[in-house]
């Protein structure tokens, strides 16, 4: 039988931006709890309440700086970090985890001001620092964020008065790189100024932050409205907002853009922050926020236009988020590419659409659409896991370059300088 009941394994209130800061792990009641078994806890010095520990039947319960956390002793063994365990030239594990006992229990425990030592049944002691044990335990890692944003509307985008980064320092400075990279995370678009309007120069701005994602497309595109390609981008048609390649099972990282040419009237570009709209569903309506990272659905592309043959299928929630923090980091929102539903029972797909249409609701909103001119010289980089983009239909002659990055190089690279990425 199939069950729908949308209740998650990791109970934890959804995270999607820095704002709350970071939450105590403990709670009013564990006080009480502490006391209660403080027989059983040990210290690391009999004054200092810093560090404390107790062994359990299959886990050892360490509570430093603030954090209560647990670990299994699978976990414990597995994650050595001895010379005999772990490389640290190449930062890969050596270890054969599978050769770990499932039932191994420590022999001996000692905690100091730093360190927690454990003695394995063989002899073997492994030394984990307190930092690091915070910094990688489960509840350490449920107070992060991974993805630092800042949500925005129209209102607060334009309020921020991000600059486009100039050209040349782009290129030639890596302070212009990390002040480009800096916006793009915490926005999800970013803006290079006097560009040279050619496709060569736009792919030598792609190449400085990423390798390109090659796709059906090519790898640098150009297009006008030629219908030389089966997809509605080819035409002068408006386009409602969107992510690109819903359909891919990969949808592409990010987008770039660079309009090289336009003798007409219209084709402006609309930006819509697809998180800050999640946002707001989930404020208003939990459950439909959660159908919506629930139920899988296809998206397709079918292409049968001159020499061109293609049938790609993807397949996804629209929204995607971290199961153990709830944090969304990937919006899979196209009407047009959208499949045949066929994944989904009846009665659920009526929950559904109408939390799709919330969603849309808050998408369609005119305080969330940012209009903007695309012109020669101005290039334009969206993150299409995050930021939605649409057109509006134009008359005469337009031409757009660009490109899709791969998502894994573009935040190599930022983290490479140094940003949370
Ligand atoms: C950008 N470029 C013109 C190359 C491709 C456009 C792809 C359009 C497709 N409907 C999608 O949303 O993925
Ligand atoms: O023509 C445009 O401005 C954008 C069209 C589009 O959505 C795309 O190429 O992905
Ligand atoms: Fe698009």
């Amino acid at each position: 039988m199939w069950c729908w009941r949308l209740t998650s394994l990791f109970n934890v209130p959804c995270r999607l931006s820095r704002s709350t800061g970071r939450r105590s792990a403990w709670l009013p009641g564990y006080r009480k709890i502490f006391a209660a078994a403080a027989a059983r806890w040990h210290h690391t010095a009999p004054e200092s309440l810093s560090c404390a520990w107790q062994l359990h039947g299959d886990h050892l319960e360490l509570r430093y700086a603030n954090t209560l956390m647990r670990f299994d002793f699978v976990w414990l063994r597995d994650h050595c970090r001895s010379a005999s365990c772990y490389n640290t030239k190449t930062n890969q594990r050596s270890l054969d985890t599978a050769s770990v006992d499932l039932g191994i229990k420590p022999k001996a425990v000692r905690v100091d001001e730093t360190t927690l030592f454990v003695t394995w049944p063989d002899g073997h002691v492994t030394r984990y620092g307190l930092e690091w044990l915070v910094k990688n335990s489960y509840e350490g890692q449920k107070q992060q964020v991974m993805h630092p944003r800042i949500l925005w509307n129209a209102e607060i985008y334009r309020q921020a008065q991000i600059p486009s980064v100039d050209c040349r320092s782009f290129l030639e400075t890596d302070e212009g790189l990390k002040e480009f990279l800096r916006n793009f995370l915490l926005y999800g678009i970013a803006f290079v100024e006097n560009v040279t309007p050619t496709k060569e120069d736009t792919q030598i701005l792609a190449e400085r932050i990423s390798l390109i994602r090659e796709t059906i497309y090519g790898r640098m595109w150009y297009f006008t409205s030629d219908f030389s390609r089966g997809d509605t981008a080819y035409t002068k048609l408006a386009l409602d907002r969107h992510t690109d390649t819903t359909y891919f099972q990969e949808p592409c990282g990010i987008q770039v853009f660079h309009c090289l040419k336009h003798e007409g009237t219209g084709g402006r570009t609309l930006l819509v922050d697809g998180f800050y709209a999640a946002e707001q569903v989930l404020q208003q309506a939990p459950d439909q926020f959660e159908l919506l990272s629930k139920v899988p659905l296809k998206h397709e592309y079918i292409e049968n236009v001159g020499g061109c043959h293609n049938h790609m299928i993807g397949v996804g929630p629209v929204l995607n988020v971290y199961p153990w923090n709830n944090e969304l980091y990937l919006i899979r929102y196209n009407n047009y590419d959208r499949a045949v539903i066929n994944t989904v029972p009846y009665d659920v797909v009526h929950r559904w659409y109408t939390a799709h249409r919330t969603l849309t609701a808050e998408l369609r909103r005119p305080e969330n659409e940012l209009w903007v001119k695309l012109k020669p010289g101005k290039a334009l980089f969206i993150d299409n896991w995050r930021v939605l983009h649409g057109r509006e239909a134009f008359t005469g002659y337009r031409q757009l370059c660009g490109c899709y990055l791969t998502r894994d190089d573009v935040l190599n690279t930022a983290r490479l300088l140094g940003l949370q990425a």
